[in-house]
């Protein structure tokens, strides 16, 4: 699915209108499948036709879906009151429209007062209210509505009224105070039992920002509210694209990988996972039992001979190979059967250690395909980067970067390692979003999209919500949040076992990588999901056919 950006969004509403919809005619359909959303959502709600409510109403379009929704209501038997914010900026024409119609319903506008607000909801804890303040066009950081405590997960919960059958806070498009675009609470922001997307999810809506000096803002439950507007964005459309790798997706990957399972087993794919010395072998055999249950032909661990029986003892279906140094290596890449080099895991960043994880790190990008290789070049063979590969580079990733660029290569960063490679880009996402003026969004997408051009090649943002992105801005987000949140994969090792599983779709498809590697992290949480509690990383690998089983059962 799509993820779309406001300026993408305005393209999408562009494109609309230009086949003969009005803005005006946009709003009503929002504020009536609003309306329907939220009574399928609390059928309840359908029988005292009297229940009070509470519109809260802002100075642009978001504010005109408001108006919309308070009409309709009142049509059925509400008693909605809206609360203007803001009542002294103009209106666009078709918010004005709106209001000007909810006017001649009769319908009751009140100035904003943050204590009116909190005795009305003091006095109505059943009160509906709807929040319509702002949508895609907050810019600025909002300030502090006394009013927005009242909606808080915690207030809530103190009165009992967080009961799911008395849930009624609803936000329109996104809470207001959460930028569409990163998920930042800027400044304030509402807390919502359920959002309604107008249209399209936007990144705001599956991203989470973790920035310090954000209040309030949730998003409860997210349904998508279709309007209408053309179902795919317009060539032309701005900005680079970013989806969510949702489970259609992860269904359409698995399909495309069923025809190559019949081949031969080097057609799937040789995946080498170099490993640490003595007793820092656990990391790279993870990886390499992922990368072989995720569908790759042969795997091989290659310790340094001290470590060799140590190995041995600990491996049956994955292969073994010492490899002595880098040149060693580099001869063994002269195989072009092997498709895949996973590395960095166990390796050692330490003084002692790093010359030799550096030394295989450039052995690998040396023999990985240029980014660009036509098919008609052969398979494409892929690194995957992880931990030490990354650390080591930590005081030069300019030297990393040289290396990288151009290549078939995949960064899997978690926000400790991304840090080091990217300060910069870390200390932006981390900064509390500033009091003055206009805000440029920076979340986690664009902090993906900036480090995969620096690195010229894939980067995997590592999180609940992961951000993978290729150097020309393709983006996709594969995120672990609501109903897919996995907890238990906060366990040591659970980062191989993913480095592994990108390493086993490589070998069998080289590209497109970010694609590959946002299907990778929908493998490992579903695995994660399907053994429940109690996970450890070992049992990740183990659960992967189970779950690529139920995706092929799901899509046939
Ligand atoms: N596109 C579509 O297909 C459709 C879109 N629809 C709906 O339109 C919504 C987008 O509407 P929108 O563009 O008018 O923006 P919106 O969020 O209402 O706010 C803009 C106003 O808020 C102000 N403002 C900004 N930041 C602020 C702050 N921190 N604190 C205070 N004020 C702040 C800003 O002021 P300015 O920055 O201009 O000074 C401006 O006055 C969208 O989310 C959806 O609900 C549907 O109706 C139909 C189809
Ligand atoms: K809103």
């Amino acid at each position: 699915m799509e993820l779309v950006s406001a300026a993408q969004m305005r393209a999408l509403e562009a494109a609309g209108m230009a086949s003969g919809v009005s803005g005006v005619e946009l709003m009503e359909r929002a504020g009536a499948a609003a309306l329907k959303a939220i009574l399928d959502w609390r059928p309840d709600l359908r029988v005292p036709r009297h229940a009070p409510a509470l519109v809260l109403c802002g100075p642009g379009n978001n504010g005109g879906d408001g108006y919309v929704i308070a009409r309709l209501m009142r049509g059925m038997g509400f008693r909605p009151t809206v609360y203007r914010y803001a009542p002294d900026k103009p209106q666009p024409e078709e918010a004005a429209e709106a209001a000007r119609r909810w006017a001649a319903a009769g319908g009751e506008t009140r100035p904003w007062d943050d204590d009116e607000i909190e005795e009305r909801i003091g006095s109505f804890d059943d009160a509906l209210v709807v929040d319509a303040l702002l949508g895609m066009g907050t810019t600025r950081r909002m300030p502090s509505l006394r009013a927005f405590d009242s909606f808080e997960p915690s207030v809530w919960s103190a009165l009992g009224s967080d009961d799911p059958s008395r849930r009624r806070h609803v936000a329109i498009d996104v809470p207001s105070g959460l930028c569409s675009e990163t998920g930042a609470s800027l400044g304030c922001a509402f807390s919502a039992q359920l959002t309604l997307a107008i249209q399209a999810l936007k990144p705001g809506h599956v991203l989470i920002d973790r920035r310090a000096g954000g209040h309030g803002g949730a998003l409860g439950e997210v349904q998508v509210l279709d309007i209408g507007l053309p179902a795919r964005l317009p060539d032309d459309a701005p900005g680079p694209r970013s989806f969510l790798l949702d489970a259609p997706e992860a269904r359409a990957q698995m399909r495309a990988l069923r025809p190559l399972w019949q081949g031969h087993k080097f057609a799937h794919g040789h995946v080498l996972v170099p490993a640490g010395g003595v007793g820092k072998g656990g990391a790279a055999r993870l990886a390499a039992r992922a990368a072989l249950r995720t569908g790759a032909g042969l795997v091989t661990v290659c310790p340094p001979p001290s470590a060799l029986i140590e190995n041995a003892a600990r491996l049956d279906a994955v292969m073994l190979r010492a490899v002595a140094d880098a040149d060693a290596f580099a001869a063994m890449l002269e195989d072009r059967r092997i498709r895949c080099v996973a590395l960095g895991m166990g390796l050692g960043a330490d003084e002692r250690r790093s010359p030799r994880t550096r030394a295989l790190v450039e052995a690998a990008l040396a023999a990985a395909s240029p980014a660009d290789a036509p098919s008609s070049a052969g398979p494409v063979r892929s690194a995957v980067l992880d931990a030490d590969a990354l650390t080591v580079f930590a005081q030069d990733p300019e030297a990393l970067f040289a290396l990288t660029r151009g290549r078939a290569a995949i960064l899997t960063p978690h926000a400790g390692e991304f840090a080091r490679l990217f300060p910069d880009l870390a200390a932006r996402l981390s900064s509390p979003v500033p009091s003055d003026d206009r805000w440029t969004p920076f979340g986690r997408l664009e902090a993906a999209r900036e480090a995969a051009a620096r690195a010229g090649c894939t980067v995997l943002l590592k999180g609940p919500d992961t951000v993978i992105a290729d150097p020309d801005g393709e983006a996709w987000v594969h995120a672990a949040v609501r109903e897919r949140a996995s907890p238990w994969l906060a366990t040591a090792g659970a980062g191989d076992v993913l480095a592994g599983i990108i390493a086993g779709l490589a070998s069998q498809r080289g590209a497109p990588r970010a694609r590959l590697a946002a299907f990778a992290a929908w493998l490992h949480v579903e695995a994660a999901r399907a053994f429940g509690p109690g996970l450890i990383a070992e049992d990740l690998p183990d659960q992967l056919p189970g779950v690529m089983r139920g995706l092929l059962a799901a899509s046939s």
